[in-house]
């Protein structure tokens, strides 16, 4: 379906607009295993774009790279028109790519709102002395950082848990606040590493909502990599699937289910 890859508007109303970041002949190696082989694809502004694929196909690598937390051997990471050149997490966290991770990766001790609080640290550009002495530029930065952390905590529906410390929390309310903490650095790329794992089914059915809303409301472009198939063809614009290392099916839900080498890779095989 080549009008699936202009600049679109899809039946839902969402605007998709033209490539944000481009993969060229990507290829990552730990010595001897190839773990992701000559992979090209792009993801477009406005998209939820899924990668997918059986253990051990290279999803999490491919995230990593896109993260800035692998650096490929071969290929080019193209993002907003550039080519991005080796950098930090960091530095690709301040060009607009936030992500969640696997394992969550929050401060249990910490409240939620102190958790989300330290999504906003790409941002901040006042010293710490500053903040510390609340001089007149870190005062105003503070109150800038707190009004986007609030709209986030509204927006996900986690004004009662504000206080709670982390640890406290059930697992799903947990994920919600890592995804309230990517948010918070108000990414124009958000890549999602397995949001559903572990959920019972109605927390599932929550963070596909929030998912879509984020997607709908902030115009936030999401990458994410989710085994529950459903969620993955309910959710996405588009699939890329991952087997061995090697892409072997790009395309709508619909294209990628109807996919003869992907139903035999994957979806015909039982997984977990
Ligand atoms: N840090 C690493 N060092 C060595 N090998 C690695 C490393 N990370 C991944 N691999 C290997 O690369 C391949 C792809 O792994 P990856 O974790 O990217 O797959 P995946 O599709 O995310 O799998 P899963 O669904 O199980 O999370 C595997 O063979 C894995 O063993």
């Amino acid at each position: 379906m080549k009008d699936q890859v202009e600049p679109h508007v899809t039946a839902d109303g969402r605007r998709i607009g033209g490539v944000l970041m481009d993969l060229r002949g990507i290829t990552l190696r730990f010595g001897g295993v190839e773990a992701i082989k000559n992979i090209s694809f792009d993801i477009r502004e406005g998209e939820i774009r899924a990668i997918i694929g059986p253990n051990g196909a290279g999803k999490s690598s491919m995230l990593n790279v896109i993260s800035g937390f692998y650096h490929p051997q071969d290929g080019e990471v193209w993002f907003r028109g550039a080519k991005r050149p080796a950098m930090k997490p960091f530095q690709v966290a301040r060009l607009g790519i936030a992500r969640t991770f696997q394992n969550i990766a929050l401060f249990d001790g910490m409240s939620v709102l102190d958790n989300i609080m330290t999504g906003r640290l790409t941002h901040m550009k006042t010293g710490l002395l500053s903040q510390m002495v609340w001089a007149g530029p870190a005062a105003r930065e503070e109150a800038e950082n707190r009004a986007v952390v609030e709209r986030i905590i509204d927006f996900l529906e986690i004004q009662a848990i504000r206080k709670t410390p982390v640890g406290r929390l059930p697992y799903g309310l947990k994920k919600r606040v890592e995804l309230a903490r990517a948010l918070a650095a108000e990414p124009k790329l958000l890549l999602l590493d397995e949001p559903m794992a572990g959920m019972n089914v109605e927390e599932k059915e929550d963070m596909s909502r929030f998912i879509l809303d984020v997607n709908d409301e902030f115009g936030t472009t999401i990458a994410l990599i989710e085994h529950d198939m459903g969620v993955v063809m309910d959710l996405s614009d588009r699939v890329v699937v991952m087997d061995y290392g090697r892409k072997i099916g790009d395309g709508t839900p619909a294209e990628i289910r109807a996919n003869q080498e992907v139903i035999d890779a994957y979806l015909g095989v039982a997984h977990d």
